[in-house]
């Protein structure tokens, strides 16, 4: 089997990396919340610039890359806040802690 090209990984990454919205939906959904979050946003995209400068990738490449995935990760939140509202028995009855959850999406934005 050919060892993953950047583009596999790039998808794979992604999908990991969406996969965390429902935990990052359940704990504002429980908080109150809003599902974005600026201030946030823009402290992953430097995050995402630095390591892509380590790396002699243009930063300003890498941030358009993940600003798509922070896009697509808040469509979802958004659909999941929409459908609990819709439906209240399918709210998540656990409250996961975005202390804990942000670390993790760190980890796979960053690829590490
Ligand atoms: C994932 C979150 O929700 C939104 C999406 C973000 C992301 O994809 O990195 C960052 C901030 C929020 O606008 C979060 O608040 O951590």
């Amino acid at each position: 089997v050919a060892p993953p090209s950047g583009l596999d990984a790039l998808v794979g990454l992604s999908a990991e990396r969406l996969a965390t919205a429902e935990a990052v939906a359940a704990a504002k959904w429980h908080t109150g919340a809003p599902v974005e979050d600026p201030a946030r946003e823009e402290a992953v995209l430097e995050s995402a610039r630095e390591q892509a400068a380590r790396s002699a990738t243009d930063p300003e490449r890498a941030a358009t890359v993940v600003r798509d995935q922070i896009e697509a990760h808040k469509t979802v939140q958004h659909a999941l806040h929409a459908r609990w509202t819709v439906l209240p028995g399918r709210a998540p009855a656990e409250e996961p802690d975005l202390g804990e959850v942000r670390p993790a999406l760190d980890r796979i934005t960053l690829d590490r």
